[in-house]
């Protein structure tokens, strides 16, 4: 893949369409700037980080237009480089709330309940909010906003940024179906979505909106693994990244459950056999469990309420 423009300093690397789309169309970017698409009202991300930025590519390269989108980042050279590389406006945190029918809050839980504060009296009455704040509930929302506020708590992974992230959903209590439409729609540019009676939402976290961690710890793992057996790393690396892809689309097979597919590469008295019997004895299964509960109680400690 051959980026165009300067790459940001972020992990990330938007997918091809989303950086080249606007001059492969020959409009020049002051121009494609300007250009709205009919079908999508305005969206402000407020908060370009990890999971704004993954946000806002996904959109980027799903349909929505730069002039769509308005993005508040206070931090200086952050809010320039989504700007170049994105072709955004970059905006004062007010001003994207005031300007935006849609706003996105991806800004850290622990800094949620000031922003609310600041902001709460430039939205208008019609605004959706969709929070992706881990922890951050929807009455939190609803109590710094207005109590009638349309709120949505979603918890959106980092996969987003390719399109293919996985979104959990559930309302406030005055978000009308309409604007739960709304909502979906949009999390839908950047992968599934599912809605979940907030209750879960600690889980979800902790599985979904984590979880792409997990694996690329254990990607981590495997490669230097392999590296440490002699394996070149670039080898090792496509051979754990493949396999995680290949194990990934077996997964989604529907009828297909992982302790049959399990099964199926264990050989009798074979390699895998010898394998899992050395997670087990270290205790991987139970590490995993603990894990994961501990990610959702994190996520319930930063509920705000
Ligand atoms: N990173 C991830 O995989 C996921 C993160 N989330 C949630 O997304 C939120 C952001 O997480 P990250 O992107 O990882 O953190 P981050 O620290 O990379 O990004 C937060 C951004 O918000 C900006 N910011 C701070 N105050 C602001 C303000 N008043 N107005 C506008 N921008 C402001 C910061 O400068 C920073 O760029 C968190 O609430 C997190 O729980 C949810 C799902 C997955
Ligand atoms: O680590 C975090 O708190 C965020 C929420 C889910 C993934 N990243």
């Amino acid at each position: 893949m051959h980026a165009r423009r300067r790459r940001p300093a972020g992990l990330f690397r938007a997918p091809a369409r989303t950086r080249t789309t606007r001059k492969e169309e020959g409009a020049s970017p002051a121009a494609a700037r300007r250009t709205r698409t009919a079908q999508h009202t305005m969206v402000a991300i407020i908060g370009a980080g990890k999971m704004g930025e993954a946000l806002l590519a996904g959109l980027l390269g799903t349909g929505y237009a730069p002039a769509d989108v308005l993005v508040a980042e206070p931090r200086q050279e952050r809010a320039r480089e989504v700007a170049e590389l994105y072709g955004v406006d970059v905006v004062s945190t007010r001003e994207a709330a005031k300007r935006a029918e849609t706003v996105v809050l991806a800004i850290k839980p622990q800094d949620m309940v000031n922003l609310l504060d600041d902001v709460s009296g430039e939205l208008g009455s019609g605004t959706l909010v969709i929070s992706v704040a881990a922890g951050v509930t929807t009455s939190t929302l609803e109590r710094h906003i207005t109590d009638d506020a349309a709120v949505v708590r979603a918890m959106p992974n980092t996969p987003a940024l390719a399109g293919t992230g996985m979104t959990a959903m559930s309302g406030g209590t005055h978000t009308t179906p309409e604007q739960l439409d709304r909502a979906e729609r949009l999390l839908e540019s950047v992968g599934s979505v599912v809605r979940v009676q907030e209750r879960h939402m600690d889980t979800v976290t902790a599985l979904s909106g984590s979880g792409p961690a997990y694996f690329y710890f254990i990607a981590e793992t495997m490669i230097e693994a392999g590296v440490a057996m002699g394996m070149p790393r670039d080898s090792a690396r496509t051979l754990v990244s493949q396999t995680i892809t290949g194990a990934a689309t077996m997964l989604n097979e529907p009828g297909n459950h992982p302790v049959v597919l399990r099964e199926a590469v264990t050989s009798p008295g074979g390699t895998t056999a010898a394998a899992l019997r050395e997670l087990e004895r270290h205790g991987v299964r139970s590490a995993f469990t603990d894990a994961i509960e501990a990610a959702a109680r994190r996520s319930g400690e930063l509920s705000g309420d």
